[in-house]
């Protein structure tokens, strides 16, 4: 499958954006207009430029409002046309994208606008160029690609063939099927993009939402498997309008780019596995290794100055502290199968708080090929002798995620850390989700990351109103449920990213229990206002006992249609807190309606802890 990228999808000039293509694997790019009119540097020299870095200029784009027009437009229009295809010439481009007409056009008539096409399509044969029409889902008379498809039958011209958009298609909910009655050498370019489900004009939609393939909701698998089908074997472009990625790095951006069209191919092949005419010959990258969702999470990593603080906070939790490594300077505390590795930051710049995880995985050497097939960073760990050696990659937000051996036992480098003096309470099981905050620039490249290298699913995403903003939230899990991994969007506008910490909740059989014996080793949990306790006793009708409970030791309370949620929150150290959940009889969500209140509970606890008057 040959990749190529808009230039539209990534920051920066021009010839940063062809670098970063180039350095991320691409084999071509389209030049966006706008691009080139702002470039200093001339035709030639771009393509010359390209040459050097081994990119193919796949397409020139885009040119507008042509078709469905008057006699003296058309005239303007053909001019227009000539100018842009003489710039090709100079380029080297020989693609030329047409967006069906938005404005100009006065008339839907299929003929008029096949005959007009067939006028460029001949002006095209004198540049030695050819035009590929996409229609916009916003177009005039045409936003739809069967209706396109049609215009381009009836102008019949070697020069004059389709551009499919995926946006355009999978935003309309048109069924990409009829793909396959389009003559492969009819089409002449396809731009892929995701986008999530929203439910707004679709313009808006396509200019500032569109995402790498596997961040948003559309079934792009699909669309690819009706394509390959038609033989087309031209170049996959992804083509991305998102207000995020303009901003922020384009090498990074590149990578996930690359990532998102890797993990398509691979789907791609799988969807024509399934189907009765497959035909997978174009998907050309090895498959990438098949690896199972991870068992569970084994450990969590935390890199914090406050350690002092956090050891606390784990012993009056019932965390038992195994001590120091025998090597290396972290410590292990453990409850059940509840895992925390404890160190300072040591390295610049200092890593995320929760610094790295632990995955039990059926077949770690698979996962690691997989996550580097994946583009994921490899990262080495210098070892002591006879120390189990660590095999994991980076994620998108600096932290690490480590690949352990699935078993029934605990593992194997547990016993580098010396035996505690003193069991743990045994009241936390194991850790039931985490929550990693994400920098605004890397929340749909940690979506994919996760998705693509360990095979989580993602879950609706949702908003909670903070103090701060609203915050974006987004659970992946593994089908089994056990792995959840929260990642939060923390607001731009929110300095303060303290206000939105990461943390860590275990799975507790007796979360009452354990607040009570926490509460007598000293432990004061986040508070929860009263107006809170009145509300969950209106709508739920909570008896009073346990709702008098609930209320002394500031748990929070929660219901789905399965079973009941009882979890309450440590106060936050530095940028990392905790939580304890139960979930009673098969409970599967988060408390969401809690979050809010949690939220705002966190930002009166800085507040008081600043000495900021109420
Ligand atoms: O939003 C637009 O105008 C626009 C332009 C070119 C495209 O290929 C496209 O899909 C959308
Ligand atoms: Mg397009």
């Amino acid at each position: 499958m040959r990749t190529s990228i808009a230039t539209v999808c990534l920051s920066g000039t021009l010839d940063q954006k062809l670098a970063a293509a180039s350095e991320a694997g691409f084999d071509g790019v389209e030049i966006f207009e706008p691009d080139l009119i702002a470039s200093p540097e001339s035709p030639e020299a771009i393509r010359a430029r390209a040459d050097e870095l081994g990119l193919s200029l796949d397409l020139y784009q885009p040119f507008r409002d042509f078709e469905g027009v008057g006699p003296d437009l058309l005239e303007h229009n053909l001019r227009r046309a000539g100018a842009k295809f003489s710039l090709m010439n100079r380029l080297g481009i020989e693609t030329m994208l047409l967006c069906s007409n938005v404005g100009t056009a006065r008339s839907g008539d299929e003929q008029l606008a096949a005959t007009q096409l067939r006028e460029l399509g001949e002006l095209a044969e004198r540049f030695g160029v050819r035009v590929a029409y996409e229609a916009l889902a916003w177009g005039r008379f045409v936003d739809d690609y069967e209706q396109a498809a049609r215009i381009v039958r009836l102008a019949d011209h070697p020069r004059i063939g389709v551009c499919l958009d995926s946006f355009h298609i999978l935003s309309r909910g048109h069924d990409p099927q009829a793909i396959e009655t389009i003559p492969a050498d009819k089409i002449f370019f396809v731009q892929l993009a995701d986008a999530p489900i929203l439910s707004m004009d679709v313009l808006s939609w396509s200019r500032h939402h569109r995402l790498f393939p596997g961040e948003g909701g559309f079934d792009l698998a699909a669309f690819m498997g009706h394509l390959v089908r038609t033989g087309y074997d031209g170049p996959i472009s992804l083509e991305i309008f998102n207000d995020t990625f303009r901003q922020s790095d384009a090498a990074s951006t590149a990578v996930d780019a690359r990532r998102s069209l890797r993990l398509l191919e691979d789907e791609t092949r799988a969807w024509l596995g399934r189907s009765s005419r497959g035909r997978t010959e174009q998907m050309t990258a090895r498959p990438l290794p098949v690896v199972e969702p991870p068992a569970d999470i084994n450990y969590v990593e935390l890199r914090t100055d406050a350690i002092d603080e956090m050891r606390t906070l784990l012993a009056q939790l019932g965390f038992a502290a195994h001590g120091r490594h025998r090597t290396k300077s972290v410590e292990l505390w453990s409850q059940g199968a509840a895992r925390m590795v404890l160190g300072r930051p040591e390295t610049q710049p200092p890593p995320p708080t929760v610094a790295g995880i632990g995955l039990s995985v059926s077949n770690p050497d698979a996962a690691l090929r997989r996550a580097t097939d994946l583009f994921a960073p490899e990262i080495h760990r210098p070892e002591g002798p006879g120390d189990e050696s660590l095999v994991g990659v980076r994620a998108p937000d600096g932290s690490e995620v480590f690949f352990g051996l699935e078993g029934s036992t605990e593992p194997k480098w547990v016993r580098e850390f010396p035996v505690p003096d003193q069991p743990g309470a045994e009241l936390v099981e194991r850790v039931d989700h985490i929550n990693l905050a994400q920098p605004w620039q890397h929340f749909d490249a940690g979506v994919l990351f996760f998705h693509s290298v360990l095979d989580l699913r993602s879950q609706p995403s949702m908003e909670v109103a903070a103090p701060v903003g609203l915050v974006r939230s987004q659970v992946l899990r593994a089908a089994d449920g056990v792995v959840r991994i929260a990642l939060n969007l923390v607001p731009s506008g929110a300095h303060d990213d303290a206000i939105l910490p990461q943390h860590i909740a275990f799975a507790s059989t007796d979360v009452l229990a354990l607040a009570r014996q926490a509460r007598e080793r000293g432990f004061h949990p986040l508070d929860i206002p009263a107006n809170y306790y009145d509300d969950i006793e209106a709508r739920y009708d909570i008896e009073a006992s346990l709702l008098a409970e609930l209320k002394e030791l500031n748990v929070m309370y929660d219901r789905d249609e399965a079973g009941e949620f009882l979890h309450f929150y440590t106060q936050a150290i530095g940028t990392v807190f905790l939580e304890v959940v139960e979930r009673r009889d098969g409970y599967e969500g988060y408390g969401a309606l809690n979050a809010p209140v949690r939220l705002a509970a966190q930002y009166q606890q800085r507040r008081d802890a600043e000495g900021v008057p109420a």
